[in-house]
């Protein structure tokens, strides 16, 4: 049970664990803090909080547990001005999409408080975002991916895990730099993909007559390309290393595909097509991987 919970950003990612655990019955009070106070107001409207904050060091003064959700370029300014205010038991985790650049802002910014910061990562969401796409079901099980560090307070972790896991999730901790090479690959280079095809369809001028004739290939492939830009230009750029590693692989296979389709060598793209479709055939297939599959 959570006596008092902050939520620093109440959008699809805070929001959803609010009204989980108040679903739940499993958290006393919510208090809410997102820095615009029309998404403060649509949250408490929609009884996703409980009352709200006009700052940063009002929502958390008197939490004990804060969990940070806001885009990564942000969070090293929201540890700064929450770091005084802290009680010493308060735990702080956060939501955010690659971890080493958070782990680092909080490690700078918390100083002797950063034992009590339980990185985190929930591997769920949806292209939406703001308080009105917050839903209670977004991390059933869904996974949510740990990553203390040596100074991390075991007992902060525990509780953090718990936490998740009475969200409905299924808690993992992983090693940081694992965890960000392996997001990269499953979560941002798609992104990136899906945010260049859309952008440079957008840019023909033909491209209302174009999209016309779009149907669920397109719009399996496009749907991620919705999501919120500044989200994504701070994941771009937080995990940075990983990602450009990946789009200079991705870049070479596509050149190799570009270059079977100039010289007409189909066995090369049945070769590359047919390795892929089994591959995910097969790796699909797996409940595992079908329980993480979106909600
Ligand atoms: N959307 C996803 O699918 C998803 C999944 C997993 C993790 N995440 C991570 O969760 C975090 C939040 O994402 P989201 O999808 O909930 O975004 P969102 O846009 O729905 O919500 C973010 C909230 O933060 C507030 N905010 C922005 N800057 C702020 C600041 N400087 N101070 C205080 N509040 C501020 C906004 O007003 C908004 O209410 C991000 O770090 C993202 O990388 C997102
Ligand atoms: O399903 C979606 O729309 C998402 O973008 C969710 C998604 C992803 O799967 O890539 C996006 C970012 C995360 O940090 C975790 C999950």
């Amino acid at each position: 049970m959570i006596k008092h919970l902050a939520i620093i950003g109440v959008g699809l990612i805070g929001g959803s664990l609010a009204l989980a655990l108040k679903k739940a019955g499993l958290v006393e009070q919510v208090t809410g803090y997102s820095r615009s106070q029309a998404a403060r107001e649509e949250a408490l409207a929609l009884g996703i909080i409980d009352n709200t904050a006009e700052s940063l060091a009002e929502a958390v003064s008197d939490a004990d547990m804060v969990f940070v959700a806001v885009p990564m370029g942000a969070m090293q300014t929201v540890f700064e001005q929450i770091a005084p205010h802290l009680k010493p038991q308060t735990i702080v985790t956060d939501g955010g999409s690659a971890k080493q650049q958070v782990i680092d802002a909080a490690r700078q910014a918390l100083g002797n408080k950063f034992d009590q910061f339980v990185p985190g990562h929930p591997i769920a969401g949806t292209e939406k975002s703001g308080p009105s796409a917050a839903f209670s079901e977004l991390y059933q099980q869904h996974r949510v991916v740990l990553t203390p560090v040596a100074e991390t307070n075991k007992s902060a972790l525990v509780r953090v895990r718990q936490m998740w896991q009475q969200a409905g999730a299924d808690v993992f901790e992983m090693e940081v730099e694992h965890h960000d090479v392996v997001l990269a690959a499953t979560s941002h280079l798609p992104h990136v993909l899906a945010f260049n095809l859309v952008g440079m369809l957008a840019q023909r001028e033909d491209c209302d007559e174009v999209l016309r004739y779009a149907a669920g290939g397109f719009r399996d492939f496009s749907r991620i390309a919705s999501s919120d830009a500044v989200m994504w230009r701070d994941i771009c750029l937080g995990n940075r290393s990983a990602i450009l590693e990946l789009l200079q692989q991705y870049r070479s296979g596509l050149d190799k595909i570009e270059q079977a389709i100039r010289q007409d060598d189909g066995d090369y793209l049945i070769d590359i097509f047919g390795r892929a479709k089994r591959a995910r055939d097969t790796r699909f297939a797996d409940p595992d991987l079908k329980d993480n599959s979106e909600v």
